[in-house]
């Protein structure tokens, strides 16, 4: 399979050269999704001597990298530690850090990450008001939801938001259609179009096999996939049925519910067709703090009826003139849908106050 380049060291301050140089180095790496937008960023960023792998898991302080020679165990040094703000500015999975590797190669040291091109984040669970990184450097997402005890179109919606916010695709995936019935699916496919959502939806069943050619179709060599989705909704499954092995662990359910929480990490696995796949632990809460491109992306009927209120600042409840209403009144919009957008938009905005308000005080102090 060729979507491979081969590494190389990378000197500061000589993007132009580094990248005349790539040309002949650039193998390997871009199995593991290195494109050209990297390597000018290690030209800023790595210096003399580093060398750039991809983190493939995070655990307690402890960072899996791979590079072309495979993997082996990083830590971060405290002057890389020290540098940065919050808890975003450490590497997730599926970044790509400068390292240095011990001379027998059996280790290294995490010296500096690159900039993001792609992200998936979200607001902690719980009280606690600050962003934590999923994953980096995702081309796309999938978003699973089951076709039983699972499926809900808001918290699709708010998916959604955080998949667009971090310029990922989304595709959404609908599991175990093997518990619902043809036309039980069909009605729930139709619930989503009618929240005005046109994003590709996969139907698959782990049991059956149906729909899991469908994914391995539009998994693409060298590109980068991230699983999302509550607990029990079948990811790990999913996961070991294109792996072909039972690598993860997954959760048995009783008769009354969905599945225990079962994955205990992220990971970045690649498939043997090429592509990567990020497993995410099944999320509860999926918390939205000052999204702005995300609600844009995903209320785009919304921000264009917006267009047509009278009052440029309508705020779609008592104004006069206001084409959302109208368009709620007439049918043409779903009224859940709108009532969705106000939920999520306030939860983002009210999150992002307080975070500025706390950043602010940090800063003062
Ligand atoms: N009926 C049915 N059951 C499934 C399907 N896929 C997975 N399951 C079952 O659902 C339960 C949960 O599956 P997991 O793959 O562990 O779910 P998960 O989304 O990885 O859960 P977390 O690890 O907690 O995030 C297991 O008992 C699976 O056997 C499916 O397509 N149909
Ligand atoms: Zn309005």
């Amino acid at each position: 399979m060729v979507c491979c380049y081969s590494a190389g060291s990378f000197v500061k301050g000589e993007s132009g050269r580094v990248a005349e140089k790539i040309e002949n180095t650039f193998m390997k790496l871009s199995e593991l999704g290195l494109d050209r937008w990297f390597i000018d960023q290690a030209g800023e960023f790595c210096e003399s001597g580093q060398q750039i792998a991809r983190v493939t898991v995070v655990d307690r302080g402890w960072y899996t990298v791979r590079n072309e020679d495979g993997e082996v165990l990083a830590r971060a040094t405290g002057r890389f530690l020290h540098s940065t703000e919050s808890t975003c500015d450490m590497p997730c999975v599926g970044d790509w850090v400068c390292l240095r590797y011990q001379d027998d190669g059996s280790a290294a040291t995490i010296h500096a990450m690159l900039p993001r091109k792609s992200f998936l984040q979200r607001k902690f669970a719980g009280k606690r008001v600050e962003l934590q990184m999923i994953a980096a450097n995702v081309d796309a997402a999938f978003i699973v939801q089951s076709c039983n005890y699972d499926f809900n179109v808001s918290r699709l919606e708010r998916y959604l938001v955080m998949v667009n916010e971090g310029r990922v695709e989304p595709l959404l995936i609908l599991s175990k259609t093997d518990l619902v019935s043809a036309d039980e699916l069909e009605e729930l496919i139709a619930e989503i179009r009618r929240a005005g959502i046109n994003t590709r939806i996969i139907a698959i069943s782990n049991i059956t096999g149906s729909g899991l050619e469908e994914i391995r179709e539009v998994m693409d060599c060298g590109r980068t996939y991230c699983i999302v989705g509550s607990s029990g909704v079948g990811k790990s499954t999913l996961i070991n049925r294109l792996t072909g092995d039972d690598s993860l662990k997954t959760g048995a359910v009783g008769d009354s519910g969905e599945g225990r929480h079962t994955t205990v990490r992220r990971q970045l696995i690649v498939l043997e067709q090429g592509a990567m796949l990020i497993d995410t632990p099944g999320m509860r809460e999926v918390g939205l703090l000052g999204v702005s491109e995300g609600m844009d992306d995903n209320f785009d009927d919304i921000q264009e009826l917006s267009l047509s209120c009278r009052f440029s600042n309508c705020s779609h409840t008592s104004e006069p003139g206001c084409a959302v209403v109208k368009a709620i009144e007439e049918g043409d919009l779903q009224e859940e849908h709108f009532q969705n957008y106000l939920k999520l938009k306030m939860e983002s905005d009210c999150n992002a106050l307080s975070y500025a308000g706390k950043r602010k005080k940090k800063k003062t102090l």
